[in-house]
Parts: C-alpha cells; sequence; structure tokens
C-alpha cells in the first residue's frame, strides 16, 4: 500500500503541477559573459510571438552596469561600497558581505518571483562576476537552494570558449563545472559563448572522445619535460579525462553568441530537457530529503515526550502525594503564559545575585583551595 503522502510533498507536488516558470542561474568566470549572455536570452524572449519577458535578478552587487533592466536588483538594497567602508573590508569581502545581507531578505524576494510565477516562463539570475562568492559561500547555497525548492531550477555554466582552447584551461574549467555540478546536483547546461570568436567544435570533440583530448595535449607546449617524458601536468590531466569522461555523459552542452544570438534557440531546447530532468531527478530527491527531515525532527520529538513521561511516572511511583498535587490547572496556565518566552534565557544585563555565575571547571580543578560553595537563600 502507498503510503501517505507528507503535507510538505503534497505541497511541493501541488505547487509544481501548477504552470512554473523554469529558474535559470547564471554562473561563470569573470568576463565569460553573462551579464551579455542574460541580456541575449532576454531579448530572444521579448522577440517571440507572443513576448514572453522573463523576470531577472541581479545578484552582483559590484557591477556598474547590466545590459537589461532587473525586475529585482540587489544594487537597490545593498550599496557594496559602502559595506566595505563599514566593515573594513576589500573588494570580495564587500561583495560576499553584500550577498550575505541580500540573502537575509531573500525570502521576500520570493515572495516577490512567486507573485509573478503565473505570468512568466522563466526567472533569471545573474550572479556575481568572481565565481567562487556564489558558488562556494553559504549565501549562494542559501539561494540556489530556496529558487530549487520553489520552482524547476537549471544552471547555465557559462565558458569564454576562445579562452578555453588550451587543454589545460579547458580541463580546469571542466572540474570547475564538475564541482558545482555535484555540490548543487541541478540539471546543467554548458554554455560556451563567444562562438562567434571561436566555435565550440574542438570542445564537442574533446567532451565525447577522450582520445581526442589526449591527442590534443599531447601536442600541447609544456606537456614533455627537456627529455621528451610526459611531464606530472600531462599524466595528471590524461588520468583526469577519464574521470570527467563520465560527467560529461550527464550533461547538455550547447554553443551561443551572446553578441550575434547564435545557438539562442539551442539554449532553450536544452532548457525545455534540463526542467524535465529536474521534475524526473530532483524533485522526487528534495522531496525524500524532506520527508527523511520531516521524521527525523519527529522522531526526535516524540523520543524527547517519552523520555520526560517515564520521567514523570516514575517520580510519580516514588512521590505518590506529590504526584496527585500534580495536576494541569488551565488558569495557572494561562498566568504563565508570558514567561515560556523566558525559559531558558539570562539576562546578563541585570546584576548577577551572588554565586549566579560559578566557575565550575576552575573549582573542580583547585579542589585543594577548599572554595566555598554559595548556597541558596
Ligand atoms: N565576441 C563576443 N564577445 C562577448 C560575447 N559575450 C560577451 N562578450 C564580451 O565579453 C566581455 C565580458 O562580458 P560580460 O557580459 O560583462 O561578462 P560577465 O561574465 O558578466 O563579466 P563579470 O561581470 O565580470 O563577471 C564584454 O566585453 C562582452 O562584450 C560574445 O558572445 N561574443
Amino acid at each position: 500500500m502507498d503510503e501517505p503522502a507528507s503535507s510538505s510533498q503534497t505541497e511541493l507536488s501541488s505547487s509544481l503541477s501548477k504552470k512554473k516558470p523554469v529558474a535559470i542561474i547564471t554562473i561563470g568566470m569573470a568576463g565569460a559573459g553573462k551579464s551579455t549572455f542574460v541580456q541575449r536570452i532576454n531579448s530572444y524572449l521579448h522577440s517571440q510571438n507572443p513576448p514572453s519577458p522573463p523576470y531577472i535578478l541581479n545578484l552582483d552587487p559590484a557591477v556598474t552596469h547590466v545590459p537589461y533592466e532587473a525586475n529585482i536588483d540587489i544594487r537597490d538594497t545593498v550599496n557594496y561600497q559602502e559595506v566595505m567602508k563599514q566593515y573594513n573590508l576589500g573588494p570580495n569581502g564587500g561583495i560576499l558581505t553584500a550577498l550575505n545581507l541580500f540573502t537575509t531578505k531573500f525570502d521576500q524576494v520570493l515572495e516577490l518571483v512567486e507573485k509573478r510565477a503565473d505570468d512568466v516562463d522563466y526567472v533569471i539570475l545573474d550572479t556575481p562576476g568572481q565565481i567562487e562568492i556564489f558558488t562556494w559561500s553559504a549565501s549562494g547555497a542559501i539561494i540556489t537552494d530556496a529558487v530549487a525548492s520553489s520552482l524547476p531550477t537549471v544552471v547555465a555554466y557559462v565558458i569564454d570558449t576562445p579562452r578555453t582552447t588550451a587543454p589545460a584551461t579547458f580541463m580546469s574549467n571542466m572540474l570547475y563545472a564538475c564541482s558545482i555540478l555535484y555540490k548543487t546536483k541541478l540539471p546543467f547546461i554548458l554554455v560556451f559563448n563567444k562562438t562567434d570568436v571561436q566555435p565550440h567544435d574542438f570542445a564537442i570533440e574533446w567532451m565525447n572522445d577522450f582520445e581526442e583530448f589526449q591527442a590534443a595535449l599531447s601536442t600541447h607546449e609544456g606537456t614533455r619535460d627537456s627529455e621528451g617524458e610526459p611531464t606530472y601536468m600531462n599524466s595528471l590531466m590524461n588520468s583526469m579525462s577519464l574521470v570527467l569522461d563520465e560527467f560529461y555523459k550527464g550533461l547538455k552542452a550547447v554553443g551561443v553568441s551572446s553578441v550575434t544570438g547564435d545557438g539562442i534557440k539551442e539554449f532553450f531546447d536544452a532548457v525545455q530537457t534540463s526542467r524535465h530532468e529536474y521534475e524526473k531527478d530532483y524533485l522526487p530527491e528534495l522531496q525524500r530529503a524532506r520527508a527523511a527531515r520531516e521524521a527525523k525532527l519527529k522522531a526526535a520529538k516524540d523520543e524527547s515526550m517519552n523520555r520526560m513521561l517515564s520521567d514523570l511516572a516514575i517520580d510519580r511511583t516514588a512521590n505518590p502525594e506529590a504526584g496527585a498535587r500534580d495536576r494541569w490547572d488551565d488558569e495557572e496556565e494561562a498566568d504563565d503564559e508570558d514567561d515560556d518566552t523566558d525559559i531558558n534565557l539570562i539576562d546578563r544585563t541585570d546584576d548577577a545575585w551572588p554565586g549566579q555565575y560559578v566557575d565550575v571547571t576552575r573549582a573542580r580543578r583547585h579542589e585543594q583551595e577548599n572554595i566555598k560553595w554559595p548556597r541558596p537563600g
């Protein structure tokens, strides 16, 4: 028999059965062309018949100019230069702190996005230029998880194709992409940008056939030492190409030019395939993780309740008189209502009564000093 679905499972499924926009999180190294790419997909969606303007979020607090009009812009909420001054930080610390501050308000951002969910087909997120500020920060993870648990979400990893033609650079880029994929576990599209300058065929060839990559590697400068032997780097990259072969199988790769608009249609085809992937793979996993978290929480609550009840039972047996006095009094409960919030708090601004703060560790270590323990009253 099927188990009844938990409330959050039902909530999640019913929210997805409504028409939901797809969230596209654009990530990429500085200068890869993220903002230009966002503008290109924005104008592509505007040019559809009927036009389908996306909802755009700019999460880069340090960008001076964005080529699109963002619906929500982090710069309207946090001034990263002011953050740098106030917290005495450098530029990267300033950007990271600005993003952290913005993340504390992200529930409100999601509310705004959800309000528009029925009118838009795509929600696009442009991330900070310094990739690690988003991909390796707590706030980046919080934003990604929050978006991915309310909308079908796809990561678009933008790559500067002309700067990726060297095998070593290509491999570093792929390793980075791999780390983001395993961290987010979201459907992932490799977007080889700037194909007007450098077509991306070489990359597809290397991804489809690792021997092609190894052949390119062997002819590349710096892969042999002075005696003609493969260098350590060469051997490492050869082995890594075998590892990455497995990773490439689960990826979609498209070549685009954000300047000419070439390949943008193919990108949206890949987004649609990824949406199905999200619904087929990511969503059940998300529901499973939520159900497991709820079950764990419930088990912990049940256990502490049972422990308390069994303690009470022991007390009642040992002291039946006290047990008889121990009954529920609604009036007393009402009087005590305000006290509940103070239950675990000590207000350290009040004057401490003698012996309120006793250094227990010190007393244990210096028993010979014959410390006098304070007595109540
Ligand atoms: N030729 C060509 N240039 C491009 C393309 N996409 C972006 N560029 C150029 O690449 C440079 C960087 O583009 P941006 O969109 O600012 O890149 P970004 O990744 O947002 O940069 P950061 O904000 O620093 O991370 C700009 O000079 C763009 O004009 C493209 O498809 N073809």
